[in-house]
């Protein structure tokens, strides 16, 4: 038969590689040259200078807020923190072992059916539901944290910036300074990122014209996944197996050997050092002194030595995934909690990519190419063997 093979020279892309599917003002890397903008701005310059607070806003309306639009964004923030009863009630309950991003999708979608602006399509509603899920998420995971260790939840204070908050209520003790503003810089750094895979899967749903929850959803159960934001929680488990720098060489070696992927290398767009990591490295190489526990930084450092002497040449340098686990050990973060503190920084991105595609939106629908049989015939069940 033939006629459903497609003739001629086709337009395939694995993984949609360098495929371009939307305008986007909102971000850009340079994976050339290891550079990122967040509006224009360069990532060094927002870690450096500005809050998530303020990344926030910048990445949801566009522009960097005046001083009365930061302070009543950052209010409403705080004030939309708590979570509703129910919700509490339904994290506090739910089983101590699962992955807690499982956790969070069922705090999240649990949480949908309460938010009084869910009828809402309307910009300002869209804009609080957003708003919301970004303000809730830390208070979800840490509820679920505290619960699952036994302790009573810490509810959200209001004094305390977003970063500082969500250490409060992890720990029970408000975080000093110096910790609050590596954790806020750590957001800072994870907010955004371009159509990476759990973007465009936020895109993906909300181009069908479903609401902003059930795009996030998307997006988390994408973030999950160890070739994407799972991989800093495996980074850790990796150091831990390694056990000391100098056994470092030959885990990498046989590593490779066997065609296993070393987390928190390589990277679709970068081919270069992650601008990223280069700033996480310098976080966890302070606060690895600071505790004067050079253990991890040490291993980490020994593979990336390896890593790049073995395959800089084919670009695969360290990502953001990398160094962030070091960081996020000292900070007394769970290591199942990574992924979720991703997942909690990036919302911000996930939602901004949503708010901007859908105001000029199309559907999504790519295609595939058949390359199935052209005709078989339908054997009837009982001829079958
Ligand atoms: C927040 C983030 O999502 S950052 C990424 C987090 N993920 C990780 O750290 C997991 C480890 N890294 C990877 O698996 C990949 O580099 C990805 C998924 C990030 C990018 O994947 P892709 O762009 O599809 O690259 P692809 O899988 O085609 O790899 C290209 C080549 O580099 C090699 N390579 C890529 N990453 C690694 C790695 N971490 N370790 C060893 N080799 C690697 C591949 O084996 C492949 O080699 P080949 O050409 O000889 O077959
Ligand atoms: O961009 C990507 O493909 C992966 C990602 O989310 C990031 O690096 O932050």
């Amino acid at each position: 038969m033939g006629v459903l093979k497609e003739k001629g020279p086709i337009e395939y892309s694995k993984g949609l590689e360098g495929v371009i599917a939307a305008l986007s003002s909102i971000s850009a890397i340079d994976g050339k040259n290891g550079k990122l903008i967040y509006r224009g701005i360069p990532i060094e310059m927002l870690a450096k200078y500005s809050t998530y607070e303020e990344t926030a806003y910048l990445l949801l309306y566009g522009e960097l807020p005046t001083k009365e639009a930061l302070e009543k964004f950052s209010a409403q923030m705080r004030e939309l923190r708590v979570i509703p009863k129910k919700v509490e009630e339904c994290i506090v309950e739910l089983p101590p072992n699962p992955h807690p991003m499982d956790i969070l999708k069922v705090a999240l979608a649990h949480s949908a059916l309460y938010d009084p602006d869910r009828q809402k399509c309307c910009r300002e509603g869209v804009m609080r539901k957003v708003i919301r899920i970004i303000a809730q998420l830390p208070t979800m995971i840490a509820y679920y944290h505290r619960a699952r260790t036994g302790q009573e939840v810490i509810p959200p204070d209001p004094e305390l910036s977003h970063a500082a908050n969500f250490l409060y209520m992890l720990h029970g003790k408000k975080p000093d300074e110096e910790e609050a503003r590596i954790f806020d810089i750590a957001l800072i750094l994870h907010a955004e990122h371009g159509l990476n895979a759990s973007t465009f899967a936020a895109m993906v749903t909300a181009s069908t014209l479903s609401d902003i929850n059930s795009a996030l959803l998307s997006a988390i159960g994408a973030l999950k996944g160890p070739l994407h934001g799972g991989a800093n929680e495996r980074v850790l488990k990796m150091l831990d197996e390694i056990g000391s720098p100098d056994k470092a060489e030959e885990y990498v070696l046989n590593a490779l050997k066997e065609k296993r992927r070393i987390m928190g290398f390589g990277h679709r767009v970068y081919k270069t050092y992650d601008p990223r990591a280069k700033i996480l490295k310098e976080y966890a190489e302070y606060l690895s002194d600071k505790y004067n526990d050079r253990k991890y930084i040490e291993i980490g450092e020994r593979i990336e030595n390896i890593m790049i002497r073995e395959l800089g040449k084919k670009g695969i340098f360290p990502n953001v995934d990398f160094y962030s686990g070091i960081v996020y050990q000292f900070l007394g973060i769970p290591r199942d909690l990574f992924t979720p503190v991703f997942a909690m920084a990036r919302s911000v991105g996930w939602a901004a990519h949503v708010c901007e595609y859908t105001a000029n939106n199309r559907i999504f629908r790519p295609r595939a190419y058949y390359i199935g049989p052209d005709y078989v015939e339908y054997v009837q069940l009982e001829k079958r063997r």
